[in-house]
């Protein structure tokens, strides 16, 4: 309605993510304009909205190939704690080495010198079971003692990555490179013969246990693939596999991704996790009463009311959006309502990085993470806020699909977690976003979680 008008060509902001491709017709584009026309490929417009943060810079115009510097995201500042229970770290899927402060701490050598093994397992593993059990309602145990091989999961990590490439890439050059065989199409390849392999393992599972389905009622409670698996246009196994595969690789990492961003935030907002708790507390308290003991779990329906937690993913999700880059291609010639003129074929980047930023859409406190800016002003319920403003789950017929199951796992897994737990984050870490399709902290994080005493 008031799209922020964004006057100049070549400007390109230094507060969004690294690697971010340059154009020969890069255009600056209106982020509130109307993405419902934009839909199909040829030139490329990059729509880098104007970004609030000081580190907004100007590059050179057109055909340039200098490239942003990345920006520096804060150290963490180092808080002196003694008692530690034990060490986790929380995505990504794919972490190099810790980082040294972190192998010589205390924690460290508490875990025995398997921390590093422990990361990159169990991050990966959770997240990986906790994307395939709404999928196939089939857990596939990689939490398991015995620590199965995760083949799956390592090839879709190699899909995200080949995926990066793909959207930077004009469609001429990476079709050549799989005629070719060379990498990393040739890496795609294998990556897929193995989740296809995976998928058809767990479909084959699944299938002995399914049954028909009938009315709505009935398929509440139902897992994804179960509702395939009763819609006659998916009666193809070939095209069930594909929809199978893009679920997974839809809800693995951005789940994964946010988590870590929301501990990572919280960490820093005490106050934030006392009213998260507050919250918690009258479920808690039926739960103690009811006869639990130790560890208090919450339940998907449990957490479904709890509105301020809600509001804590969403102002995450503003200010780190799990899918930081939007591709769109315009299918019609058209004026976008900033004025700037989109051809048929054209390809548009949409930065929702640098949109959670924007002091036009999101006021002078737009650097701030503050969940209750999303409540209306009596603060009792959260605010109508539209999709096209708040980009992260995508807008209009192409919104995420999962934007319940998603919402409703993190509300799950942070609620059990802040319940039993203080999170610590680990000192000396270096935080960045990875370069990626799914926006990941590039050495994950590590956090001491210690029992709460109650
Ligand atoms: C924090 C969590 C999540 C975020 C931020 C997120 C965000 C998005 C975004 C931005 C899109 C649009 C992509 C595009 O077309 O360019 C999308 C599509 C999609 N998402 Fe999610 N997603 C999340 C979790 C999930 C989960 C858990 C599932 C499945 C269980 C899921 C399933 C899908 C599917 C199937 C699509 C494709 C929809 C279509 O093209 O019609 N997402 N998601």
């Amino acid at each position: 309605n008031n799209p922020a008008v964004i006057p100049t060509t070549g400007q390109y902001c230094t507060c969004s993510l690294p690697s971010w491709p340059t154009s020969t017709t890069c255009r600056i584009i209106s982020p509130l304009s109307s993405l419902d026309q934009v839909t199909t490929s040829g030139r490329t417009a990059l729509l880098e909205p104007e970004c609030s943060s000081s580190s907004h810079a100007t590059l050179p115009t057109s055909g340039t190939s200098s490239r942003p510097t990345t920006p520096t995201f804060p150290r963490v500042r180092s808080s002196p704690r003694s008692s530690t229970s034990w060490v986790a770290a929380s995505s990504p899927s794919t972490v190099s080495q810790p980082v040294d402060s972190v192998r010589k701490s205390r924690a460290y050598s508490a875990a025995s010198g398997c921390l590093q093994g422990w990361r990159l397992a169990a991050a990966t593993r959770f997240m990986f079971d906790m994307a395939a059990t709404p999928l196939f309602d089939v857990d596939p145990g990689l939490l398991s003692w015995d620590m199965p091989p995760m083949d799956a999961a390592v090839a879709m990590d190699t899909v995200m990555e080949v995926a990066l490439f793909r959207v930077m890439m004009p469609a001429s050059c990476w079709r050549l490179i799989r005629w070719l065989n060379m990498d990393p199409e040739r890496k795609l390849k294998a990556a897929h013969t193995v989740l296809c392999a995976f998928v058809m393992e767990m479909m084959d599972r699944r299938k002995v246990n399914t049954c028909r389905v009938g009315n709505d009622e009935e398929q509440e409670g139902i897992d994804i693939f179960s509702s395939f698996l009763n819609d006659p246009d998916y009666d193809d196994d070939d095209l069930l596999r594909a929809m199978i595969i893009s679920y997974m690789l839809a809800a693995r990492d951005t789940v994964g991704a946010t988590l870590t961003w929301i501990f990572y935030n919280l960490a820093q907002h005490p106050k934030i996790v006392s009213i998260i708790r507050k919250e918690l507390s009258p479920i808690a308290s039926r739960k103690v009463a009811a006869g639990v003991d130790s560890m208090v779990i919450f339940e998907p329906n449990e957490t479904k009311s709890l509105v301020y937690l809600r509001a804590v993913l969403y102002e995450t999700l503003r200010l780190y959006p799990a899918a930081p880059l939007e591709r769109k291609v315009v299918a019609a010639d058209d004026i976008m309502p900033s004025g700037h003129e989109v051809h048929t074929g054209d390809t548009i980047f949409i930065s929702l990085h640098s949109m959670g930023r924007m002091q036009g859409i999101w006021g002078k406190d737009c650097l701030n993470y503050n969940p209750d800016r999303w409540f209306s002003e009596d603060g009792n319920k959260l605010r109508y806020i539209p999709s096209h403003k708040f980009l992260a789950f995508n807008s209009g017929p192409r919104m995420c699909l999962g934007k319940d199951i998603a919402v409703m796992q993190m509300k799950t897994v942070i609620a059990s977690t802040l319940w039993n737990f203080d999170v610590e984050v680990m000192e000396g870490q270096s935080i960045q976003p990875k370069p990626s399709c799914i926006l990941e902290m590039k050495n994950g994080l590590m956090v001491k979680l210690k029992k709460r005493e109650m």
